[in-house]
């Protein structure tokens, strides 16, 4: 990375819910960048403003309404062709006034399942994940044994685990077959998504979601299943996200951000090379390699919408 290359500019943006739990957009204006764009609303923070502040004035000005309570949801870095951004999302917990588009621009109250068929920055697909997909994504163990591991599995999906990679190294095919239709019963239940680490093929007749792993990714020249059954991939570097990008993948792993046991022999990322890797693509992120739920804020303050482990994450 050239050491010389301009510092991002700093944008903040809110997500506002009405009474009804829907969210706020605002449609960018002709002869802006990226006119016509739905986005959340805010704007570039101005020197000397924290970014509270910026969101309130830019709020203030394109909304009419004061912020009074805010959280950071998700801060995303963003390469663009002429720029680079961070987009600083909150989510606003109290506000005061009725927002109204004070610059002529569209306004539209999105329910959350309707929010990704709205076309938006690029910045803006990890925050849409943020918001509408599971912040943890659990991993099993190699050759995990049946019994226990689906004890584990209703333990986790018990305690809010909505997504779950089986991925059972050293199991026989049929062995996997077998434990990945029971699994994927029991997440099916509580309408948890689980991903099966194999072949394509077993997915498909599982109605199961599908993981790659990374050689398998870089081998591949089209999406393997079709839109509505998950497709992930495991990344470490720009090449590999560049292709679950091209492929058009539903979310990826990349990692290790940390040193982990189960991969002592991988250089880690650190959360610097995340936030470097995370600007070059917009696909949803989930960071791994010595996660633990607790590192789910620092996950998205670094850009990534989740964590993903094998030892750190599921519940004893
Ligand atoms: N407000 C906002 N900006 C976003 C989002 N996603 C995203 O990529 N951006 C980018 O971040 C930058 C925000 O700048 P802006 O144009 O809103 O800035 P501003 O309100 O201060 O207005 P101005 O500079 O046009 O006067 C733009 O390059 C915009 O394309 C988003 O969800 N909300
Ligand atoms: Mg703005």
């Amino acid at each position: 990375m050239p050491a010389d290359r301009p510092p991002p500019v700093h944008v903040v943006a809110a997500v506002l819910r009405d009474a009804r739990g829907r969210i706020l957009l605002a449609r960018r204006t002709a002869g802006r960048d990226l006119a016509g764009a739905w986005e959340f609303p805010g704007g570039k923070v101005e020197p000397g403003e924290t970014a509270l502040q910026a969101l309130d004035r830019e709020l203030h000005e394109e909304l009419g309404i004061r912020v009074l309570a805010a959280e950071p949801l998700i801060s995303v870095p963003q390469a663009y062709p002429a720029k680079r951004i961070v987009l600083d999302v909150y989510t606003v917990t109290a506000f005061e006034g009725t927002p109204r588009g004070r610059e002529r621009q569209a306004l539209a109250w999105s329910p959350l399942e309707k929010l990704s068929s709205y076309p938006m920055p690029p910045a803006d697909r990890p925050v849409v994940a943020a918001l509408t997909t599971p912040g943890r994504y659990l991993i099993s163990a190699d050759a995990p044994e049946r019994a226990p591991f689906l004890a584990r599995l209703d333990r986790a999906l018990a305690a809010g685990v909505r997504r779950v990679q089986l991925r059972a190294r050293g199991l026989s095919a049929p062995a996997l077959a077998e434990l990945a239709r029971d699994a994927g019963q029991r997440c099916r239940t509580r309408g948890a998504d689980l991903l099966v680490n194999g072949e394509p093929g077993l997915a498909a007749d599982l109605g199961l979601g599908l993981h790659l792993r990374s050689s398998q990714l870089m081998s591949l020249d089209r999406r393997p299943l079709p839109v509505g059954q998950t497709v992930a991939a495991s990344c470490h570097n720009a090449e590999e996200l560049a292709q679950a990008e091209r492929l058009e993948l539903d979310f990826v792993v990349l990692g290790p951000v940390r040193a982990t046991e189960s991969h002592p022999e991988a250089t880690p990322l650190g959360w610097e090379g995340f936030s470097a890797l995370r600007e070059g693509v917009s696909l949803p992120i989930y960071a791994l390699g010595g996660m633990k739920t607790a590192d789910l804020a620092k996950a998205r303050r670094h850009g990534g919408q989740g964590v993903a482990g094998i030892r750190g994450l599921w519940p004893r």
